[in-house]
Formats: structure tokens, sequence, C-alpha cells
């Protein structure tokens, strides 16, 4: 990999301030467009942990003293670095996580938002003044850091979703220990590397690589730890939602979707087919707020499906730091089968493949689309996080609704159409924590994502991120 600066790619973790190599006894890193070794990371555990989450509690209380602009100053020290750095990251990021280099850039552009915006926010940490209920008596809301927070992250997003979390923590006082996904933690620490570089006490912010359930029991067990942030599968979310009850830790998960996105028969038909485009596709339909059900109404459908086919047709699949490339390949070959398994139970149950759905090599698979698709479909039900667009028709708003909301996720939900009155009762009908009008990509560090339902619990981004990481002590003063 031709980079920059070659030293940001780096097979080590980053405990209590010391960096500690991995070797061949580590967690090999690959390259899942080609196979190739990238680095090995260590394999810790509980104690690694443990020392991190001490060593964090250390230096916790000189950087929660600071004020909030000294912290800024660092944070944004830490985004001009991140930004300067943009095109090494992307190339490690692609070559860790397979998305298409024009994404990686993105996801960098995207993932040091976070970090400048909370940068930003971390000053704006008020507290309250309230009128009191008695004349002697004075009232103060004050707003403290929570103490020290963990994270646990994914393979799709490996920069965003540590620097959502890491951002308004640093911002807010507090110190992390991120554990990031196996298969993409090179990301991970060539942000660790730049924060150190910004001035970050590196007590601040530990990376720790290896065993995920004995790390995360450190994680859960620890009654230092007063935060824990998590990112992933629904299963995981659930069991560590019930572990951060030991301490009772304040928590936040970001957890599966299984977004309906839905053309009503007054849509833009050419900008829902872009929307859907890029709603399903994007990171190769490994994301969790990427549509998983396409709902089209009657007197569109068959345009919208005819225009939508050519589209897809038209995506080139190939290695992600290749030119030109839309869609890289998946994680690994359980994401190719699971996208695969989902083809066959609605062939078989009376779907149309209109195109793709093959095998083109190791982990990449041609995007795909289906029409005639049912709720009797496994597709419907569950998470496809594959480049698999399933397409149902629909005769009225209220059936739209309903099937979008038959569901136990609750992320994001995406619908196209023109009216006024019927776009906000969509909105407002959809039981969903994020809801993309006419567009398709919803993202962004100055909006609160998250979801309702089993899709998770808190809010990352915008001011709202902030309070994730904050308590509220209230003050009675008699005078
Ligand atoms: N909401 C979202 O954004 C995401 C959803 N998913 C969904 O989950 C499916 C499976 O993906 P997968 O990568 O396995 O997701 P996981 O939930 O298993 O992985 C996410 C993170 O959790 C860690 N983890 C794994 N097992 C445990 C555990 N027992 N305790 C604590 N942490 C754990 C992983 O570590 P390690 O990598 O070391 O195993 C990783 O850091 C996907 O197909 C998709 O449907 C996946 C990723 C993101
Ligand atoms: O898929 C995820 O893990 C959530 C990140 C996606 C985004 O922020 O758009």
């Amino acid at each position: 990999m031709n980079l920059a600066r070659p030293e940001l790619l780096r097979g080590a973790n980053l405990i209590a301030g010391r960096w500690i190599e991995g070797d061949a006894n580590g967690i090999a890193v690959t390259n899942p467009a080609t196979g190739e070794t990238l680095a090995h990371v260590p394999k810790l555990g509980r104690a690694e942990a443990a020392e991190a989450i001490a060593a964090a509690a250390q230096a916790m209380p000189a950087w929660a003293a600071q004020t909030a602009k000294a912290r800024s100053i660092i944070l944004r020290r830490w985004f001009d670095l991140i930004m300067t750095n943009q095109e090494d990251l992307a190339k490690i990021m692609t070559a860790e996580q397979g998305k298409p280099l024009a994404e990686s850039r993105g996801e960098i552009a995207y993932a040091a938002s976070f970090i400048e915006w909370f940068a930003e926010e971390g000053k704006r940490a008020y507290g309250d003044v309230i009128p009191p209920h008695a004349a002697d008596k004075r009232i103060l809301v004050l707003k403290q850091p929570v103490g020290v927070a963990a994270a646990i992250t994914p393979w799709n997003f490996p920069a965003a979703m540590i620097t959502r979390k890491a951002g308004p923590a640093l911002a807010a006082g507090c110190p992390m220990v991120v554990k990031p996904a196996s298969a993409t933690p090179l990301s991970a620490v060539a942000l660790a590397i730049l924060a150190v570089e910004a001035g970050l006490d590196a007590r601040l912010l530990s990376v720790i690589t290896g065993s995920a359930s004995a790390i995360a029991a450190e994680f859960t067990a620890n009654a230092t730890v007063r935060k824990l942030s998590f990112t992933g599968s629904t299963e995981i979310g659930k069991q560590l939602y019930a572990a951060a009850a030991q301490h009772v830790q304040k928590i936040s998960l970001e957890l599966g979707g299984n977004a309906p996105f839905i053309v009503l028969d007054d849509a833009d038909l050419d900008a829902a087919v872009e929307g859907a485009i890029q709603s399903k596709f994007r990171n190769a339909g490994q994301t969790c707020v990427c549509s998983n059900r396409i709902y089209a109404q009657a007197g569109i459908h068959d345009a919208f499906v005819a225009r939508l086919a050519e589209r897809v047709k038209q995506l080139k699949v190939g290695d992600g730091a290749a030119p030109g490339t839309d869609i890289g390949p998946m994680i690994d070959m359980a994401a190719v089968e699971k996208t695969e398994e989902h083809i066959a139970d609605a062939v078989a149950k009376g779907a149309t493949l209109l195109t793709g759905g093959t095998r083109m090599g190791g982990t990449f698979l041609a995007p795909a689309l289906l029409s005639g698709v049912t709720a009797e479909m496994a597709v419907a039900r569950e998470e496809t996080f594959g480049p698999l667009a399933p397409v149902f028709r629909f005769e009225t708003d209220a059936d739209a609704i309903a099937a979008a909301n038959a569901t136990e996720f609750g992320l994001a939900a995406y619908f196209y159409g023109q009216n006024l009155s019927r776009v906000f009762r969509l909105a407002e009908a959809l039981d969903y924590g994020m809801v993309g009008i006419n567009t398709g990509l919803i993202s962004t560090e100055v909006a609160p994502f998250g979801g309702v339902k089993e899709s998770g619990v808190g809010r990352e981004g915008s001011k709202y991120g902030l309070d994730e990481y904050l308590e509220t002590k209230y003050l009675c003063i008699g005078v």
C-alpha cells in the first residue's frame, strides 16, 4: 500500500498510554478483496482491558478539570490531523474493509466531522437555573462527565463509529477505551496515533483488540466504567444491555435495522431510483440504515422496478481500491451466504430475480434485484446486510405503513412522495428513529442518529449525542 505516512498502518494496541505491537500470534487483518494479510494486531483480554480502564480513570480528573475550550483545542487538532491524512486513512480503510476508496474518503470526512462537531458542542454543555419551590432555596443544574466510557464498534464503519463515540466522550471530559471489530482494527489504531499526535494524553483513548467476549466482560463487570456504547448486531447488543445492568452503566446501543423504502405513486421516480441505489447499495448493503425492503405503490411499481433494474445493472463490482468501483467485496463468506439465502428463499416462495445474485469470485457478489417479494419471505423480516434490493408491491398508504412497521426494528425508514399532507402523515406514522423523505442519505454529524424498538437506545451525533456522556446533577441551595 502506497501511503504518504506508512507508520499509520500499524498492527498495535494503545493500552494505558503504552503501545503493544501485534505479532504472528495475534489477529491477522486481511484485505477482503485480495486475501492479503495487512498486519497482525494483539490478542489481548480482560487484564489489559482492566489496565486501560484504570489508566483512563487516573487520567480523567485532569482532563475533566480543563475548560471545554482547552479540550476543544486538542480535539480540533485531532480533526485537522484526520483530514490532513484523509487519503492514507481511506486507503487503510479500503484495504481492511473493502469499501470503494471514494466511500472510504467519505467515511474519513464523516468520522472527522464528529470530532469537529463535538469539539464545539462540548462548550455548550449547559446546565440550568430553575425557579425554586421555596423563597429560601435556589436550584442549579450542572452537567458533569459521566466517567470512564467504553465502546465496542463494528467493521462496517471502522472510523466513524469510533469518532461518533469518542468525540462526545472526550469533549464531555470522559476518557474512552475502544474495542474495534477484529476485522477492521487498523483504522482505529491509525486514529489513535493521530489523537496522541494531536496532544491527547494517551491514557484517555485506549484501543484494545482480542477476545470480544472477554474484553466486553471486563467493560461491563468493572464498576469504574460508567458508560458503554455499542454499535453492532442486535444479538450482541441485547447481551451487553443485560450485562451493563451489573453496575447500572449508562448505555447507548445502535443495533440492527430493517429499513423500509417506500415509493408513493406521486414520487419523482428518477429521484426515488437514485435514492434507492444510494440507500441500498452503499457499503455493499452492509449498513444498518441501508434500505432492506423497498415498497413501490401499484401505480408506479412497474416503471420504478424497470428503472431500478437498469441502474442496478450499471453498478460496477470490484476491488475497492480500483477506480470506478461502486461495490467492493463483502466482509466475509458468511455475509455472502446470508444474502444468497435471502435470494433463494424469496425465489422459492415466488419472487423473481431480475438481476444479480451471482458470485464473482472471493466475497464479491453481483448486486441483486428481486420483484414480487411478499411478507412471507425471510427478507421481509430479517436484515440482509448485503447487496440485495427486494421490491414489494402495495396499494394504499395505510398498507405501506402497516407493512413498514411490521418489524421489531425501528432504526431508519425512507419514503418518496410529493403531497405535503401525505408526507407528514407518513413521517409521523412510521415507527422509526430516523426518516429520510425524498432522500436516501440521512447520516450527518449535526442530526441525532439512533433507533427505537429493538434497534437500540440513545442517540449519537448532534447536541443530543453529548448528553449520552453527561450526568445531570442538581444543587439545592438554602439561602
Ligand atoms: N448495527 C450495525 O451497524 C451493525 C449490524 N451488524 C449486523 O450483525 C451481523 C453480524 O455482524 P457481526 O460483525 O458479527 O456483528 P457483531 O455484533 O458480532 O460485532 C460488532 C462488534 O461486537 C463485537 N462482539 C462480538 N461478539 C461479542 C460479544 N460476545 N460481546 C461483546 N462484543 C462482541 C465484535 O467483535 P469482533 O469483531 O472481535 O467479533 C465487534 O467489535 C451483520 O450481518 C449485521 O446484520 C453488524 C455490524 C454493524
Ligand atoms: O451501519 C452502521 O453501523 C451505522 C453507521 C451508518 C451511518 O452512520 O450512516
